[in-house]
């Protein structure tokens, strides 16, 4: 049984990627944050800007089959296209969900499978592209990938913790929230001392998509 928060074909808006038409699948649940505003104050992860808790989303359900998940998905690529289907699996903590036989099946209807992890719990193989994003002193299980993409700033994560790590980007991407503003600065300050590091923006939030 799969849970779902939500379904939606969009544009993925950040990282290496930003830009390329991708259908997102919100899975429901996180093991840094329960997702009730009244825990914020005390999670791990204290920053989170998405709704992940149950499957009442845009398209959100529960799936008893990977094969039937599958086939929900494939809906949403334009009919026709030349391109095979590109996959973002997100959340909440897509790694409580995405298992090897959703991996299988995914591959087997020629889906190309992106995640955007927390790294903190191990991933099923052959994923093809893996974005992980680090929160605060939580230890990462996931220390290779395509993208390192930290939120900055945050006090128990620092950049410098991550940077030999086997990854072939390494983004800082502001927090939003009250200081986007002074996050943003410190982005670019750290990045133009550090070049080692790039920007990511959340462009979908720029431009008013999902
Ligand atoms: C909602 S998370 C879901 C995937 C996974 N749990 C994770 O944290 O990577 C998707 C992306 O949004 C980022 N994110 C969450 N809250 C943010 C915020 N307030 N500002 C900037 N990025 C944020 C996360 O770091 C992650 O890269
Ligand atoms: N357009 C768009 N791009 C995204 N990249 C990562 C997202 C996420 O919530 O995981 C996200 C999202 O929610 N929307
Ligand atoms: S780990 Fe990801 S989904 Fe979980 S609370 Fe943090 S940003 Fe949100
Ligand atoms: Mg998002």
């Amino acid at each position: 049984m799969y849970s779902v928060k939500e379904i939606f074909y969009t544009l993925q808006g950040e990282g290496a990627h930003a830009g390329r038409p991708a259908i997102f699948c919100r899975f429901t649940g996180c093991n840094l944050w329960s997702g009730r505003e009244q825990d914020r104050a005390t999670a791990v992860c204290d920053f989170c800007d998405t709704d992940f808790i149950g499957t009442d989303g845009q398209n959100g359900g529960k799936f008893a089959t990977a094969e039937s998940l599958v086939q929900r998905l494939r809906q949403f690529w334009p009919p026709g296209a030349s391109t095979p289907p590109y996959l973002v699996c997100t959340g909440g903590e897509p790694a409580l969900q995405l298992d090897q036989t959703l991996v299988d099946a995914l591959h087997a209807e020629g889906f190309i499978i992106a995640i955007e992890t927390n790294g903190s719990k191990p991933l099923p193989e052959g994923i093809d592209w893996i974005c992980v994003s680090p929160k605060a002193d939580t230890p990462l299980c996931i220390t290779q990938g395509n993208e390192l993409k930290l939120v900055y700033p945050q006090i128990l994560a620092q950049p410098e913790r991550f940077e030999a790590l086997a990854f072939e980007h390494f983004y800082l991407q502001p927090l939003d929230g009250p200081d986007a503003t002074a996050a943003l600065t410190a982005c670019l300050h750290y990045c133009l001392q550090h070049p080692q590091w790039k920007l990511s923006l959340q462009t979908h939030k720029m431009i008013g998509i999902d």
